[in-house]
């Protein structure tokens, strides 16, 4: 980790009452080797650094984000820690396992849920993807038809259950994907853009199931996703990654410290007003008006700060119609964090 990072780096998870963590990365590394033809009889190898030395611990029942610009590591991460890849260099443990030797064994403790692909068996029923799950995973019949009912009530599944999965909606279909990894009763659920094609109402919808998950069970959750949403709403730590690095593990205000980042908020007023400015107490102003189009006008104000009392004076003090928060994007953040860096 270089200099930068390690100032950025305070961790608020870890091991707990003392030894390992849940999950533990030490040094870990993941090297590919790249064929790219350079001309006709050519070709040349390349190294491409996905994972450079990660070290990190979740502790049991933490809710933790994994964030990161695209090709970043996160993926790859992920993978190494269900044990599809292989890591060329450190030390993981998942539960005390070793995840690439004994994938197996792991895969009954572990839910996965890639946003971007779907593990339930496209032609058929939903009913009948659980129905094979259960069976791969020697699931005891009580213990399936618990964690069944639960998923089909909380996530709203019910009129769903024998439609085909190439018939679903993206939502439809990937509250039913969540279901499918929960039917194990996994310690620990890994969500890869759980959100991701989402509309606002099933994104909610989401959430608040992994809320309820977390809190219920203290299933221990390492969520990647592009939304800040997601992080703010789920996560009390974020881990941020770039080239393979970990830039930043600590609290989500934290983070929008480091990043000097700025949310916006969108509002629509009765008439055209000259650009709004509100100041605090004593201070300079806390949020400020961007840019105005008609009676629309676009207020940034620090990210780590709350919307509501902002959003209450707005309402108080001008002809409000209509207002909706944007968060910054994570590009946007972490390219913040590369100027704060010294
Ligand atoms: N099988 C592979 N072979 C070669 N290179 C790979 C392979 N898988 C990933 N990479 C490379 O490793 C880097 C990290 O990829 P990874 O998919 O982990 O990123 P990510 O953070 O998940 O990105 P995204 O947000 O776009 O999904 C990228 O440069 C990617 O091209």
């Amino acid at each position: 980790m270089d200099g930068f990072a390690q100032q950025v780096t305070a961790s608020v998870g870890g091991t707990g009452a003392g030894g390992e963590g849940f999950i533990t990365l030490d040094g870990v590394e993941k090297v590919f080797q790249v064929r790219r033809r350079t001309g006709p009889l050519r070709r040349e190898r390349r190294e491409v650094r996905a994972v450079d030395g990660i070290s990190f611990q979740v502790a049991r029942g933490e809710m933790v984000g994994y964030i990161g610009p695209n090709g970043a590591g996160k993926s790859t991460t992920i993978k190494m820690l269900t044990g599809i890849l292989t890591p060329s260099g450190g030390r993981l443990r998942v539960a005390g396992i070793d995840p690439s030797r004994e994938r197996t064994r792991l895969a009954h403790r572990i839910g996965v849920v890639f946003g971007q692909r779907t593990t339930l068996w496209w032609d058929l029923p939903l009913r009948d993807s659980y129905r094979l799950m259960h069976r791969m995973y020697r699931v005891p019949d009580r213990r399936y038809r618990e964690n069944l009912d639960r998923c089909v009530e909380l996530l709203d599944l019910g009129e769903l259950l024998d439609v085909p999965v190439r018939q679903l909606s993206l939502g439809q279909r990937m509250r039913g994907d969540i279901a499918a990894a929960l039917l194990h009763d996994p310690e620990v659920l890994y969500l890869d853009e759980p959100t991701i094609g989402l509309d606002v109402v099933s994104k909610a919808k989401v959430r608040q199931f992994l809320k309820e998950l977390n809190a219920d069970r203290g299933t221990t959750v390492l969520l990647t996703t592009h939304d800040l949403t997601d992080i703010e709403q789920l996560c009390r730590r974020v881990m941020v990654i770039d080239h393979g690095r970990l830039m930043y593990d600590g609290s989500v205000a934290g983070l929008h410290a480091v990043g000097e980042s700025e949310r916006m908020l969108v509002v629509d007023l009765e008439r055209e007003l000259p650009p709004i400015e509100l100041a605090p107490e004593g201070s300079g102003p806390v949020l400020r008006a961007v840019r105005v189009e008609g009676v629309r006008q676009w207020l940034a104000f620090p990210a780590s700060m709350s919307a509501a009392p902002l959003v209450a004076r707005i309402a108080a003090e001008y002809p409000l119609l209509d207002l909706s928060v944007r968060e910054p994007d994570i590009e946007a953040v972490i390219a913040k964090m590369y100027e704060a860096a010294p």
